[in-house]
């Protein structure tokens, strides 16, 4: 599998839709990768809180239609990153309260078809910014494409191993991960990237932004992790595109020949607490 890797630069001086175009440009020209991937909340900024509400869409709004037709174009898979979902129907009754919006992952077919959502389950801020303005998600979710199962992540999802462990036991070979990572968090990010990769014997595709906005300066240093554990690309602070060549087929090789995954001991008793 080739994958390519897009590390955006979120910067204020560009518009949400300029961005948009851009970015379906940039997808345009992978042709040749069998999956794309981009950031977490890169058309609007995942620390650009006071804007979520006014650039809130549907999963099939502006950032789907400027993307669905760039991946047709390039023939790939498209990681679209995430978005900042306004959820119609029951769930938010589209009524524009809080209890409204996700932070919500597309995944897009060489067809031009949305054929997966994932809403971030693990939501940051604490109690602001993020956790107070938008709704967690609930389901783990994989999906098949470009020849994997893949499991889906969102930023500081990463630091929750369980959430990766139930995504492995649904059968995920390759994690994607996008982010708007905190440059001042960076030896965090690199650290959990390889450790997720690692301790479940999975490849990591972990997507950040690049550039600073919100005043928050974003880490960049996408990374791509073997099942080993070996960082195969590792992204630099600027915008720039990481492609990598994937074996699948090592996930099981390694599963099989360093096979610890099978030494787990579910359902012990767990002591009351002191
Ligand atoms: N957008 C995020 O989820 C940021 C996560 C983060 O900064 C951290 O976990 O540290």
């Amino acid at each position: 599998m080739r994958a390519s890797l897009l590390q955006i630069a979120v910067e204020p001086d560009e518009s949400v839709d300029s961005r948009r175009a851009r970015v379906a440009g940039l997808v345009r020209a992978q042709r040749g990768a069998d999956l794309v991937v981009l950031p977490e909340l890169w058309p609007v900024g995942a620390f650009a809180y006071e804007s979520f509400a006014d650039e809130a869409e549907s999963v099939d709004g502006p950032t789907f239609a400027a993307l669905a037709p760039a991946a047709r174009d390039a023939g790939v898979f498209l990681h679209a990153g995430s978005i900042v979902e306004r959820a119609a129907g029951p769930s938010g009754a589209g009524a524009g309260g809080a209890g409204d919006l996700y932070n919500t992952s597309l995944l897009i077919s060489p067809e031009g078809t949305l054929v997966r959502t994932y809403r971030k389950i693990h939501r940051f801020g604490f109690d602001r910014g993020e956790a107070t303005l938008m709704s967690a998600g609930s389901e783990i979710t994989t999906a098949d494409a470009a020849g994997a199962v893949l499991g889906l992540a969102t930023c500081y999802d990463l630091r929750f191993p369980e959430l990766f462990r139930g995504l492995v036991d649904a059968g995920a070979d390759v994690f994607v991960v996008p982010a708007g990572w905190p440059a001042r968090r960076r030896a965090h990010w690199t650290l959990l990237a390889r450790a997720r990769a690692v301790e479940n014997q999975s490849y990591m595709l972990a997507c950040a932004t690049a550039g600073t906005h919100a005043g928050v300066e974003q880490s960049g240093h996408s990374m791509v992790v073997d099942p080993w554990g070996e960082v195969l690309a590792e992204g630099g602070t600027d915008e720039e595109v990481l492609t990598v060549d994937l074996d699948v087929d090592a996930v099981s090789a390694t599963r099989e020949r360093f096979p610890a995954l099978k030494d787990r001991r579910l359902g012990l008793p767990t002591p009351p607490a002191p």
